[in-house]
């Protein structure tokens, strides 16, 4: 059952087609890969789904409602979350803290609950933390729960990034690069954790990767933009193999390995 829906979408940056009639659809429960090399529109169109960007044509429909009719705030209520390609992080916050954060929304208090500290109010924020407690253990992140993130290695900082998507269990979430930056362990083991994800918690996965070697080893399906266009989709194999891909990332390919960077 397709859960997102990209049609025709287009986006012009002055005389640059950033995004350019692109259409693909993702199933519940799918990792599906975007690549293309650098500049082809990926993260754009991570910016179109969750509404930072305005498309100039096109649709976006998330379990059978076109978003582009919504508010950027309301996405996450409609349960996509994301990550983002630099991490936007409250590094001088603890990591509890960059958990909690943005879950205000789920707390659907008012004025007066909020003065009177009613027990709903008390209620719901106890969820919300046992919730992101529940995510710190998924992701080994319980034990620096109290930490600043900036006294963190890389890796775990980009363990916190997910962590804040995957508080407001969202019922798809959009990975921008969440390898950059990983050494080769980092990423296998970010690797199975996506498929934990996908295997335990039903989440279906939209991912923007370059690590060609988790792409191959997470994507169900893979869908290949160069220019703002979409060139292939299919399989691992069957885009490793695309004349059309092998040329647009003509470069970039790496000796022997027969596949990308
Ligand atoms: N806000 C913006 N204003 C102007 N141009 C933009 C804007 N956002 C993106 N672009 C341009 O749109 C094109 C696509 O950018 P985008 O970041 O989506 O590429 P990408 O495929 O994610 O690249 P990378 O793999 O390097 O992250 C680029 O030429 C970029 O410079």
């Amino acid at each position: 059952m397709t859960i997102l829906e990209i049609v025709d979408l287009s986006i012009n940056f002055g005389g640059l087609k950033a995004v350019d009639s692109l259409s693909f659809a993702v199933n519940e429960g799918q990792i599906f890969g975007l690549i293309g090399p650098n500049g082809a529109g990926k993260t754009t169109v991570f910016n179109c789904i969750t509404r930072y960007y305005q498309p100039n044509q096109g649709r976006i429909v998330f379990g059978g409602q076109n978003i582009l009719d919504i508010r950027s705030h309301d996405v996450i209520g409609k349960g996509i979350a994301r990550t983002f390609q630099n991490m936007e992080l409250f590094k001088s916050m603890t990591v509890l803290d960059n958990l909690l954060v943005g879950q205000h929304c789920h707390l659907d208090t008012n004025v007066f609950s909020e003065a009177l500290s009613l027990p709903v109010k008390k209620r719901k924020e106890r969820e919300i933390s046992e919730k992101a407690q529940k995510v710190m253990e998924l992701l080994g992140l319980s034990k620096y729960a109290r930490d600043l993130v900036l006294s963190l290695p890389y890796g775990m900082q980009k363990m916190v990034e997910m962590g804040r998507a995957l508080v407001s269990e969202p019922k798809l979430i959009l990975l921008d690069e969440p390898a950059a930056g990983m050494n080769p362990s980092e990423s296998k083991e970010l690797s199975s954790l996506i498929k934990r994800l996908r295997d335990t918690r039903g989440i279906t996965v939209l991912v923007v990767e370059h690590d060609m070697a988790m792409v191959r080893s997470i994507c169900d399906e893979i869908c290949v933009m160069d220019f703002g266009r979409k060139i292939a989709q299919g399989s691992a194999d069957e885009i490793c193999r695309n004349p059309q891909v092998i040329e647009a990332y003509l470069g970039c390919e790496e000796e022997g390995s027969g596949c990308f960077r």
